[in-house]
């Protein structure tokens, strides 16, 4: 069956700096191009934890220098969704090309409202950019910079990373999704901003992708959302002799595991709890958790972790 697909893609289909996203990003085009010739309709989102920071830190050093100012989070954030989205654009129209398949492709600068309220903003948790030594991080957490030690791989800068509550340009993209185009849209979360009276403004913040693919994904009416990783299928007692690597679950079911505190904070826990939003927010949207390599066959209901009512 053809489905309404949103697909967001984590960073192993970016690369983590300009030359890996150059080379991954063909990779990831060409299996796009497996759902889109099937006859699935892609709207296909993205991380941008790597490149947002790289952004940032290069302004920041620009600014020190006196070249330029430091540019806002937020800009960052745009300056992240427009690179990113060119190599994918780029990527996905020679693939589609090389099969013969005409279909015109958009990448949308998107908008995504936060709450300013939003107790995020008092505990940053985003990881963004390269890692650190526990050496050098202890000088910049001295100097009064946010770090943590992230998933035993280093320590990285941290920024707050608030709910997306709306996304500002949904009907453009409903409007594209209606003519057949293929979107790239929400990237690195969507650019956050934060409604004031009647204007929008940008804060410092980096939405979590997950969470506003689940969001878009209910906001298009899509079928199903795919959130692609870096295992194929999600586990209960990871790292155990006892390790049970799911199928289909039910929103019961992945409550239970929650409850259990089964998956990792910052890690496979997001995924999930967005995963489940999505899931539980319709009878008959199904969420999939699942490797880029898979999610051909995860569709068709022969791998990945599936949520479901
Ligand atoms: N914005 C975001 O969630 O990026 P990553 O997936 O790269 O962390």
């Amino acid at each position: 069956m053809k489905k309404k697909i949103v697909l967001a893609l984590g960073g192993n289909a970016l690369g983590n700096n300009i030359r890996e996203q150059r080379v991954s990003v063909e990779h990831t085009a060409h299996i796009l191009t497996d759902l889109i010739e099937q006859g699935h309709h892609v709207v296909v989102t993205h991380g941008n934890g790597p490149q947002v920071g790289m952004i940032n830190l290069a302004f920041e050093t620009a600014g020190k220098q006196g070249v330029c100012e430091a540019m806002p989070m937020a800009t960052c954030v745009a300056l992240s969704q427009s690179y990113i989205g060119y190599d994918l654009q780029n990527a996905l129209h020679n693939a589609l090309q090389k099969r013969g398949i005409n279909k015109p492709i958009a990448t949308l600068i998107t908008q995504v409202v936060v709450n300013p309220a939003d107790p995020a903003f008092l505990n940053p948790t985003k990881p963004i950019g390269d890692f650190f030594t526990q050496e050098a991080a202890e000088k910049l957490i001295a100097a009064g910079e946010n770090l943590i030690e992230d998933s035993g791989r280093g320590y990285r800068r941290v920024v707050a990373s608030p709910q997306p509550v709306d996304i500002i340009e949904k009907e453009s993209i409903k409007a594209l999704c209606d003519a057949g185009q293929i979107v790239i849209t929400v990237g690195g979360g969507g650019i956050p901003v934060i409604q004031e009276d009647a204007k929008l403004r940008g804060v410092d913040a980096v939405i979590d992708k997950d969470w506003a693919s689940s969001r878009l994904a209910e906001m298009i009416d899509a079928d199903a959302l795919i959130i692609l990783t870096t295992v194929e299928k999600v586990a209960i007692n990871f790292g155990k002799p006892d390790v049970k690597w799911l199928d289909n679950l039910t929103v019961a079911e992945v409550n239970r595991y929650i409850a259990e505190e089964q998956f990792a904070k910052g890690s496979m826990l997001p995924k999930i709890e967005a995963a489940l939003a999505f899931a539980q927010s319709k009878p008959g949207r199904v969420s999939l958790i699942t490797k880029l390599e898979t999610a051909k066959q995860g569709i068709e209901g022969k791998t990945g972790t599936s949520i479901s009512l």
